[in-house]
């Protein structure tokens, strides 16, 4: 679909290039339209995950206001200037401060509202200066193109800072790169020029490739946007697959897919893989005593006690209930005890406004490498079975030899 520019933008006329600037045009219009239904999903995602992916919302209404800005500029010969050229740069500055508000709220940063209005309300200010009082083309455009740099700036530090090492990150940083580029080249150019070469409505070689480049640039940030957003949800839904959600730490899945690693690392050397098996000791009394939110915040402080008891390249789960288990790669039975005793030790000496507990633990290292992890769980857990039977409060080896907590 063609738009006749000279129907959209009356002050212009044709001429021998205009196949190219309709062209240009065209490519304006099918990307506000494009960025209308990309925000419409964008929405939707908003909605359905709110709490997980935050800033989705802010990015749609960004996009929206440069869909406007788009519509405003089209407006321009059928309005008057005054109000279409305030109208389009403020709506142009709105889309890509909420953007900027968008990426804040992605990357867990507070939404910076005071810079956003000092940007786009001093920019209003000086077009509108630069428009009726000492009109001036040029200033109005290196003013406009400051602006919309610094919340560029601002993204772009963002993404430095917080975003994750991969391709969706380095897909949003280039897009912001172009456009922080490009406002840049068009900024400087009204200043050296007398403007006209910078004017997105006369056609100049310029003002072409700036127009071409930045709406593709406008249409593939909508995509880098739901890309963004569809990663974070990947790594919340396998987050939530395999991590407890009360304590944070690995479920059963998780420490299935942990232990399947550190074996693999330990027919290549690493071995033996030892188990821990622990269990709170009379947890019901906790809970029928305190209550049951009680009984939560103990087995969350438990969780963080083991996980720090434990050496960097070990780690606990929760496999339920008040039952944990932990994985201690490269590490013997009896090399075990040392760790089991410091757990005790940590729960025993743990400064803390919660009713105090202890825990009956089981030790199990693989007597081969390819020994699994059905296998080494089981005996493990006969382990601490034995330490419930034998008067809770203990560690006992696989291998039967039992040890009287330091704790007594
Ligand atoms: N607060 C809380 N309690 C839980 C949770 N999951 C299981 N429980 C409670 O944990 C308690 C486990 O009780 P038991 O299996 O009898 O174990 P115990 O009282 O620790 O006794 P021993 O293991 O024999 O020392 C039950 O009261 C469960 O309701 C949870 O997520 N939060």
């Amino acid at each position: 679909m063609i738009f006749p520019r000279t129907n959209l933008f009356p002050g212009q006329r044709a001429c021998s290039d205009q196949m190219r600037s309709l062209d240009v045009f065209t490519l304006m219009f099918m990307t506000a339209f494009t960025c209308v239904g990309m925000s419409m999903i964008m929405f939707s995602v908003h909605r359905s995950f709110r709490s997980e992916v935050q800033g989705v919302g802010h990015w749609a209404w960004g996009q929206l206001a440069m869909v406007l800005a788009v519509l405003m500029l089209a407006l321009r010969g059928t309005l008057p200037d005054v109000l279409s050229v305030p109208a389009s740069n403020a709506a142009l500055l709105w889309g890509i401060g909420l953007s900027m508000i968008g990426t804040q709220l992605f990357y867990g940063q507070a939404a910076s509202w005071r810079l956003f209005h000092i940007v786009w309300g001093s920019c209003f200010i000086g077009i509108l200066w630069w428009l009726l009082v000492t009109p001036d083309f040029a200033m109005r455009v290196a003013l406009y193109s400051c602006a919309e740099l610094v919340l560029h700036l601002v993204q772009l530090r963002l993404v430095v800072r917080y975003g994750e090492r991969h391709f969706t990150s380095y897909f949003f940083f280039a897009l912001l790169l172009v456009q922080a580029a490009l406002v840049l080249i068009r900024g400087v150019a009204a200043l050296v020029s007398d403007g006209a070469s910078v004017d997105l409505l006369k056609s100049s070689a310029l003002a072409t490739s700036y127009l071409a480049i930045s709406n593709l640039v406008i249409l593939l940030l909508s995509v880098a946007f739901l890309v963004l957003a569809s990663r974070r949800l990947q790594l919340v839904l396998e987050q939530r697959s395999t991590h407890d959600p009360l304590t944070g730490i690995l479920n059963r899945r998780g420490f299935g897919e942990f232990f399947g690693r550190k074996q693999i690392h330990a027919r290549q050397g690493d071995w033996p893989l030892a188990i821990l098996a622990l269990d709170l000791d009379h947890f019901k009394a906790v809970n029928d005593r305190y209550g049951h939110a009680m009984g939560d915040r103990v087995l969350q402080h438990v969780a963080t006690l083991v996980q720090q008891a434990l050496r960097e390249r070990d780690r606990v789960a929760r496999f339920g209930g008040e039952e944990f288990v932990a994985l201690l790669p490269g590490t013997s039975a009896k090399d075990a005890i040392p760790v089991a005793l410091r757990i005790q030790a940590a729960l025993r000496d743990a400064v803390s406004e919660l009713p105090s507990c202890t825990l009956s633990i089981g030790i199990a290292s693989q007597s081969s490498e390819l020994e699994d992890l059905d296998s080494l769980l089981a005996r493990a857990d006969a382990a601490l079975y034995r330490a419930k039977a034998e008067g809770r409060n203990r560690i006992v080896l696989a291998d039967e030899a039992v040890l009287r907590c330091v704790a007594g």
